[in-house]
């Protein structure tokens, strides 16, 4: 039996939440808090956080509380992640972040409509489930994850769908670091269009 989620997004599931340094992309060494939901059906084969996929594993929990828990931080960004987090309405919590003088930031595959009021939308598109239309528009970042060679092909077909001003990052996928980090190197090289983002929080060996 599915359980279902209010659709005023009062009540989201909630895997996990957690004060670090966003590890990735645009804002890589800054103070966050995370708020990781729980839900995702875009099947990515490497992904590093499967557990999240099962929603009904994840309770409920008020976007009241978690707003409160974010204010109790001294960094006032907040980085949404998932799971895929526009699987659920997040306007009443990315208002009530706001309110409280939070920056929104969000992590998502661009697979659902948007939702939600974003300071920045770091969309990293995957094959497996597309990336919409309002994201690709709305996206500040474009993080691209190269697990093969064709990455680099896939990730020029969405920089040519994003905003003009959309910064272009290409993530060595984790399990293939060794074999494609090389080969990014030269392609950032030879397009400098392109940044390279590293997941250096797993290099810290923190959250
Ligand atoms: C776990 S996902 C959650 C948010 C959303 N579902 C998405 O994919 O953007 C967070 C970020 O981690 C990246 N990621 C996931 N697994 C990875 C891996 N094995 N190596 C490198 N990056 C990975 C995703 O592409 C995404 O940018
Ligand atoms: N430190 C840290 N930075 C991150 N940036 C994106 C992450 C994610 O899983 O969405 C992530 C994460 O899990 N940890
Ligand atoms: S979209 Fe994100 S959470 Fe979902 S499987 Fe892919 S990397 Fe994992
Ligand atoms: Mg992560």
């Amino acid at each position: 039996m599915t359980r279902q989620v209010p659709e005023d997004g009062t009540l989201l599931p909630l895997m996990e939440e957690f004060y670090t340094i966003q590890g990735e992309g645009y804002h890589t060494g800054k103070a966050a808090y995370f708020i990781r939901l729980g839900g995702c059906d875009v099947g990515c084969h490497w992904c590093d956080v499967k557990e999240s996929w099962d929603a009904e594993l994840h309770p409920l929990t008020a976007a009241d509380t978690i707003i409160e828990h974010a204010k109790q931080h001294p960094s006032k960004a907040v980085v949404v992640t998932g799971g895929e987090p526009l699987l659920y309405n997040l306007d009443y919590l990315t208002q009530g972040l706001q309110s409280a003088g939070i920056k929104t930031f969000i992590e998502t595959s661009g697979a659902y409509p948007l939702s939600g009021y974003w300071d920045w939308v770091c969309l990293s598109p995957k094959k497996f489930k597309r990336p919409l239309p309002d994201v690709l528009a709305a996206a500040g970042e474009l993080k691209v994850i190269v697990f093969n060679k064709s990455d680099f092909d896939w990730a020029e077909q969405h920089a040519a769908l994003v905003h003009t001003t959309c910064r272009l990052y290409l993530q060595p996928e984790w399990s293939k670091t060794h074999e494609m980090t090389p080969l990014i190197v030269d392609y950032v090289m030879q397009n400098p269009k392109w940044e390279i983002s590293l997941q250096t929080h797993k290099y810290l060996n923190i959250p």
